[in-house]
């Protein structure tokens, strides 16, 4: 069966949250269905209809986001749904397909997603492009090494979230071009992040926030939510959620550190970090940070070349990739990548190969992670001349790591 597929309009956005709000079985509070309605580009979404019933959703926000040496437009996918009557029918093939043609036709070449579940966008060329390290970190393991960077020029203020917007604002877009995987933030998008509606669905206190500053202005922030405890016998055992925490420098980065996790009455700081993290080597007992490390951007390369000339190489490299690609064929071809220092090409040709991969390989090796080595040892892709994967991976990775850091 076909759906007939279109762009919703906002007087549609009630059906449009009613299909989110059964695919993930999920209700949002009025305020953050607010919220999401007024990030919405509503010209960007897609519904696909059953008849009079809306039973398929999808949405892009228009990014501007880091990659290796670069800053590029690129399609933020979102809010896919589809409704459990309408399931495994084919609705959401329908809607990549006919998204990642818009996206091309916008001019985008790189489309990003958080997908919830990893098993999903494989099959649509998405590649899984960026991890997340999730950590616990008791406060009595959390000591820093000796020579960690210490500024007596900084000082701590507490301050509101709300009333500190305008410097978080500032200085997040000083360090949004430092790592891959970054975006910038519009208006929407800060009132998300510092949205405080008190109740937080998993109990945390309010939102709270510390600058780090000296005379000359702000070097960073941390914002976070308290869960307040005592344990039976009266010891407290408060839980610090940490949502975000950045910074100019390092040794405002190891102050705001310390700030969250000496703070009194808590014996625990739980986040989610970049794998990379300054914290894991600030730290004097490194073991002591209980982590984790998940999926996190899934990156698709609608324009291959396109894609493959707006960053930056680690070193140079000249190979033919054969490329296969079912979901947007106008990438399934042969394409010399040659790059250095000064720049890259990539141009169709017709020579042989040095290597055969799934669209989904550059996508994951797009924002730096450095996945093509792994995947030639699993048997994913085919080298036709040796060493050509291994060269490739070396000339995409990138340090840092990348990490988007905020779920859309
Ligand atoms: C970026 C984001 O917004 S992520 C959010 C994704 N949404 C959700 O998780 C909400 C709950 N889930 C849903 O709404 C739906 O199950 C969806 C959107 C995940 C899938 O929609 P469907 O219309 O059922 O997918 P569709 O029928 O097009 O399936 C296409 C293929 O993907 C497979 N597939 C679909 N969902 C899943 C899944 N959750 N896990 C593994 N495979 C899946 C299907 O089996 C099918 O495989 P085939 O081509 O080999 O037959």
């Amino acid at each position: 069966m076909t759906y007939p597929i279109r762009p919703v309009n906002e007087a549609e956005w009630p059906a449009f949250a009613d299909v989110l709000s059964e695919g993930f079985g999920w209700t949002p509070h009025p305020q953050e269905s607010e919220r999401f309605k007024a990030q919405t580009e509503f010209d960007r979404t897609l519904a696909a209809f059953d008849g009079d019933v809306m039973a398929g959703v999808t949405a892009v926000f228009s990014f501007t986001m880091t990659v290796p040496g670069a800053q590029i437009p690129v399609a933020g996918v979102t809010a896919v749904s589809v409704l459990p009557s309408h399931r495994r029918r084919g609705v959401l093939s329908s809607l990549m397909r006919r998204q990642l043609s818009d996206v091309r036709e916008r001019g985008e070449s790189v489309a990003a997603l958080y997908a919830s579940e990893s098993a999903i966008y494989g099959r649509f060329g998405y590649g899984r492009a960026s991890s997340e390290m999730g950590f616990s970190l008791a406060k009595h393991g959390s000591a820093f090494v000796a020579n960690a960077p210490t500024d007596p020029s900084l000082r701590i203020r507490v301050a509101k979230p709300a009333e500190a917007r305008v410097e978080f604002e500032r200085l997040f877009a000083s360090v949004v071009s430092a790592r891959p995987g970054r975006y910038l933030r519009n208006e929407q998008f800060w009132g998300a992040v510092l949205a405080d509606e008190e109740f937080d669905r998993h109990g945390n206190g309010t939102l709270r926030s510390v600058i780090a500053e000296d005379d000359r202005g702000v070097r960073g922030y941390a914002l976070f939510r308290i869960k307040a405890n005592w344990d039976d016998d009266g010891v407290p055992n408060g839980l610090l959620k940490l949502q975000e925490l950045e910074a100019a420098d390092p040794a405002a980065r190891a102050l705001l550190w310390r700030s969250v996790l000496d703070r009194d009455l808590i014996s625990r700081v739980e986040g989610a970090r970049p794998v990379d993290d300054a914290l894991i080597a600030l730290l004097a007992d490194p073991r002591q940070l209980r982590a984790s490390c998940a999926d996190e951007l899934w990156v698709r390369l609608v324009e291959v070349d396109k894609a493959l000339t707006s960053r930056a190489y680690a070193s140079a490299v000249d190979v033919v990739i054969e490329v296969e690609d079912d979901v947007c064929p106008w990438n399934a071809r042969r394409w010399r990548l040659s790059a250095d220092a000064s720049g890259a090409e990539c141009k169709p040709v017709e020579d042989e190969p040095d290597m055969s991969l799934p669209v989904s390989s550059l996508g994951s090796a797009y924002m730096g992670d450095g996945l093509l080595a792994a995947q030639l040892d699993a048997g994913l892709l085919r080298e036709h001349s040796a060493g050509s994967v291994r060269r490739l991976d070396a000339a995409m990775a990138w340090s840092p790591k990348p990490w988007a850091g905020l779920t859309f």
